[in-house]
């Protein structure tokens, strides 16, 4: 029996049944008849055996009818963590795939993002993809929003409304030549992003928190990258970008940027490199590069879906495993088309096993690995582990409860299967039919409660 300290406040409610998670490990971990109690504060207070209920009980001072009995075709997992998504290119999401990186932003997505000035259109796509990802299992995201502060504002208070866990950036750009009607001065990107940050944070929204976010060094002067891991490192603030998506981004910022010796080298000149970093993408990274980001403790967002489909490159994930990368997956909306993190499980799975066609010595990664790419390493990956991830006394309560067999879902069982199978079957077949509630600390945010 995993408890607490004794000072526990008031059960909420507990589940019996199967518990599927991560821990470091152990890329999968099953409890099978586990009993697991949630405060009133949305915390795990306790994670025991079937056996131990009436002790547990009398311990925690819990009813029998605060029980609820999963059923054999049921299990509760981490909720899943987004650690890369354009909460503002959501509209176009499954469209628009025909260009490689450069050429899609500026044919396709800085016309679309510029539109986010207008509030009634950022409120409708906002609550939609806020929605659609708490629907697909997504009990943390790390968004991108657009320039707009106001707008940025707007995701926050959405996902604070629909009860998601969030980080949330405005986007900070001050080159742009292609469309130059979306871009900022630096002057105005530093003013604004001072402002979105103090705005948010006196909002005081509980799981919701301000990321820097330059949009990444092609669209970017020095000075304000310079700026903004100024103003990351003075408020501790966490930091997103994009990183080694693409070749000839890569080249680019050769030219843009001549005096550094490698692309991470860019960021790492300006203090975005920290234990605080999430970057996407990497998919060309040298091992030196890897090496600097183990040491500065920055993470990487692994977006298989965006790059397979913008023709980007193949991440080596066991590669950044080996050097011992703090990893996540991300869906990268729009440049990946779905919006859902079993994609991302799926695709990460499938790129794993391109990399073995190419090289039968490569070691393929396993679903349990994946798993965990997707739930603890993705709280790892956004320096949230210590709030989320897995199913750990005092963590908060971020779930979801699987039901294989969900009447109507894609996934037919022909007898009782293992735990291990069901999570097999429901990464590789399931849908958000088969998510039958999701909770975010403890609070239940699906099925949506009625406004
Ligand atoms: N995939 C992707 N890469 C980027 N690099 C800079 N901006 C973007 C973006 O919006 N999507
Ligand atoms: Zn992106």
């Amino acid at each position: 029996m995993e408890t607490p300290d004794k000072s526990s406040t008031a059960i909420a409610f507990v589940y019996r049944g199967t518990l599927v998670h991560s821990t470091p490990k152990e890329a999968l971990q099953i409890l099978e008849d586990a009993l697991l109690g949630v405060d009133s504060e949305g915390k795990i207070a306790f994670i025991g055996e079937g056996n131990e209920s009436q002790k547990l009980s009398e311990v925690f001072r819990f009813s029998p009818s605060a029980v609820t009995q999963l059923d054999q075709h049921e299990f509760l997992m981490p909720g899943m963590i987004d650690t890369h998504i354009h909460a503002s290119q959501y509209s176009y999401a499954g469209t628009a795939l025909d260009m490689p990186l450069l050429q899609w932003l500026n044919n396709y997505t800085f016309p679309v993002e510029s539109q986010f000035k207008d509030l009634e259109f950022a409120n409708k796509v906002y609550t939609q993809v806020v929605k659609r990802t708490l629907r697909n299992g997504t009990t943390t995201a790390c968004y991108f929003a657009t320039i707009h502060t106001d707008a940025a504002l707007l995701l926050g208070q959405i996902t604070n409304d629909f009860g998601q866990r969030a980080l949330v950036g405005k986007v900070c750009m001050d080159r742009n030549d292609a469309v130059q009607h979306y871009r900022e001065t630096s002057q105005e990107s530093q003013d604004e992003t001072n402002r979105f940050i103090k705005e948010l944070l006196n909002r005081k929204y509980p799981l919701v928190k301000p990321v820097v976010t330059p949009r990444f060094a092609p669209s970017c002067t020095e000075a304000l990258l310079a700026q903004l891991g100024a103003t990351a490192k003075n408020n501790n603030l966490h930091i997103q970008s994009h990183i080694s998506e693409n070749l000839e981004e890569i080249k680019l910022v050769k030219e843009l940027f001549p005096k550094s010796e490698s692309y991470s080298d860019v960021y790492h000149k300006c203090n975005l490199l920290t234990d605080k970093t999430v970057m996407a993408h990497g998919c060309h990274l040298s091992d030196k590069e890897l090496a600097l980001f183990r040491e500065t403790g920055a993470a990487l967002s692994h977006c298989p879906n965006s790059n397979f489909s913008l023709c980007s490159g193949l991440l080596n994930v066991r590669n950044v495993l080996n050097h011992k990368v703090k990893l996540g997956l991300g869906t990268d909306v729009a440049g990946g088309y779905s919006s859902s993190m079993l994609d991302a499980v799926r695709r990460t799975l499938d790129g794993s096993k391109v990399l073995t066609i190419q090289d039968r010595e490569h070691k393929t990664l396993t679903f349990e690995e994946v798993f965990r790419l997707a739930t603890l390493g993705g709280s790892q990956a956004l320096s949230l582990d210590e709030q989320t991830g897995n199913f750990q006394v005092g963590k908060d309560f971020d779930a979801l409860r699987v039901n294989v067999a969900a009447p109507g879902g894609p996934i037919d069982l022909i007898k009782y299967e293992e735990p291990q199978i069901r999570l097999e079957k429901f990464l590789n077949l399931g849908d958000d039919r088969n998510i039958v509630e999701v909770f975010v600390a403890g609070r239940k945010v699906v099925p949506f409660r009625e406004a």
